[in-house]
């Protein structure tokens, strides 16, 4: 039987020195991004920025980090090559609903001063308009009740309850989620929760002592497969069941206002900026948009990954228009502008055919996902008397592959409502399909050989 990576078995880990961080949200993607920018940061200056990285639910990672004195594997892989990394830089593993005592004591130390956060989308359980938290969500409802929390609300409250009263200063909070204004969100729902629990004292402390930045974060790390840890055991003659994989490319921006301390990230390549808002929506609009509608255009073309969409030349023809004429084209409220060296750079991501990205993975959870990917910027063309078409055309494979309807979908952006004509395009788009199928729609936008 093969030997399980450890401290033991390998030998080249750094010292398993003090934590500076909690990570709520111990995904694919926290171990393939933030692990690794500050492992890097760590040996570029040292430090006690080891990281305590909470399972929110499910025990299978935290079982399988445990097992391997929390060392994992990172593989970067392109086209044709794999650079396979042990990661050092978690130092604890937590299940959070068994340990919530051990969450609140991490995240009141004093040594603590970087909370970051990956929980998806939904784990935030706000409002999708308003931005507040949902008071309505059991789960919310429950934790206000007292239980140890389940929320990322209520165990942040927790922590910070706990710190303020030990006499403990203030900390960072770092969403790493795909959403738009992401610190600005979570500042609100802990804000919300203190309000919801009468702890105006609590909120005025947080106001005074906690940060909040927006972070843009970009890697496409999908979920792990059997075959990459097979790949990565027989790489390293060890087993590793806390493998990732992901693409070569990794960027993370951070508006640049702390609390206190940090890792050494802005001399590994982590830009600290003073306003993210363009990033930002490059971001989620480019990368994430363009990924939503290969998720539904394509899997209605009968592709299982983002690879093969990428590789189809009709589909490639359709992103083109849609990132010139629209996703790229909303930026100019930003003052960026979108050019074909983005664009194909962008493709050249996306078509990697190493990258196994399902689908169904990105096209999950579409509510909470297409308002800032591409509603935003379908309201910004619309309100400039620019047709968002290549926009409806996912929109319309969203609203068939999901099962969703029009009125749920501008439910999320009441003001789309004011564009009777957006109403009208996404009728049309889904006209197009049903009358040609995705792959006849496509193949309107290919240029002639
Ligand atoms: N994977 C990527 O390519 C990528 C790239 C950029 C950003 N991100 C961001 O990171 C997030 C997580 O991606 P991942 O690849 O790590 O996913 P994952 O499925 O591997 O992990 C998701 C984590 O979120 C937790 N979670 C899920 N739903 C939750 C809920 N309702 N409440 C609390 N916790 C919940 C899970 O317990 C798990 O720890 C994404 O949703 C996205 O916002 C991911
Ligand atoms: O992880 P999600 O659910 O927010 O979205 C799925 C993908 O579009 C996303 O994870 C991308 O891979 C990532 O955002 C690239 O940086």
């Amino acid at each position: 039987m093969t030997q399980r990576l450890s401290r033991s078995a390998w030998t080249g880990a750094g010292p398993a020195g003090g934590i500076g961080i909690v990570h709520l949200g111990l995904g694919a993607f926290h171990r393939a991004h933030q692990a690794v920018f500050t492992q890097e940061a760590m040996r570029a200056e040292p430090g006690d920025w080891g990281i305590c990285a909470v399972s929110q639910r499910s025990p299978a990672v935290r079982d399988a980090l445990a097992a391997q004195d929390c060392l994992f594997t990172v593989t970067e892989r392109d086209a044709d090559t794999d650079h396979v990394r042990v990661v050092d830089s978690v130092r604890e593993v937590l299940l959070a609903p068994a340990e919530p005592d051990r969450l609140t004591t991490v995240l009141a130390s004093p040594d603590t001063h970087v909370v970051t956060i990956t929980v998806t989308e939904s784990g935030y359980r706000h409002d999708l308009v308003t931005g507040h938290l949902r008071a309505d969500d059991p789960e919310v409802a429950a934790d206000l009740a007292g239980r140890p929390p389940h929320t990322l609300a209520g165990q942040l409250i927790r922590g910070l309850r706990t710190r303020r009263a030990a006499g403990v200063a203030g900390l960072t909070v770092l969403s790493c989620d795909n959403l738009p204004d992401n610190g600005p969100l979570v500042a609100r729902l802990v804000l919300d929760f203190c309000a919801l629990s009468g702890e105006s004292g609590l909120a005025g402390w947080i106001a005074g002592n906690v940060r909040f930045p927006s972070t843009v974060v970009d890697q496409i790390v999908p979920a792990t497969t059997e075959d990459d840890i097979a790949r990565v055991t027989s790489r390293l003659g060890l087993l590793d069941r806390g493998a990732v994989v992901g693409e070569t490319y990794r960027n993370w921006v951070i508006e640049d206002d702390f609390a206190a301390g940090r890792p050494a990230w802005d001399r590994v390549g982590v830009r600290l900026v003073p306003d993210i808002a363009a990033h930002q929506a490059a971001k989620l609009r480019l990368v994430n948009g363009t990924h939503s509608a290969f998720a539904y255009l394509g899997t209605l073309a009968g592709c299982r990954t983002t690879a093969e969409v990428a590789a189809r030349p009709e589909f490639v023809a359709y992103a083109e228009r849609l990132l010139r004429n629209e996703t790229g084209a909303s930026l100019v409220r930003f003052g960026q502008t979108v050019g074909d060296a983005e664009i194909e750079a962008l493709l050249h991501r996306l078509a990697n055919p190493r990258i196994t990205h399902q689908l169904p993975q990105i096209a999950a959870d579409g509510l909470r996902k297409l308002p800032q990917r591409l509603l935003d910027p379908a309201a910004e063309l619309l309100g400039q008397g620019t047709a968002p078409r290549m926009i409806c055309l996912a929109l319309a494979g969203f609203l068939r592959c999901q099962g969703q309807t029009v009125e749920s979908l501008l439910g999320t952006r009441p003001a789309l409502r004011d564009f009777p004509d957006f109403r009208r395009m996404i009728a049309e788009a889904d006209a197009q399909i049903a009358r040609h199928g995705v792959p006849g729609v496509m193949a309107t936008f290919q240029k002639p050989a």
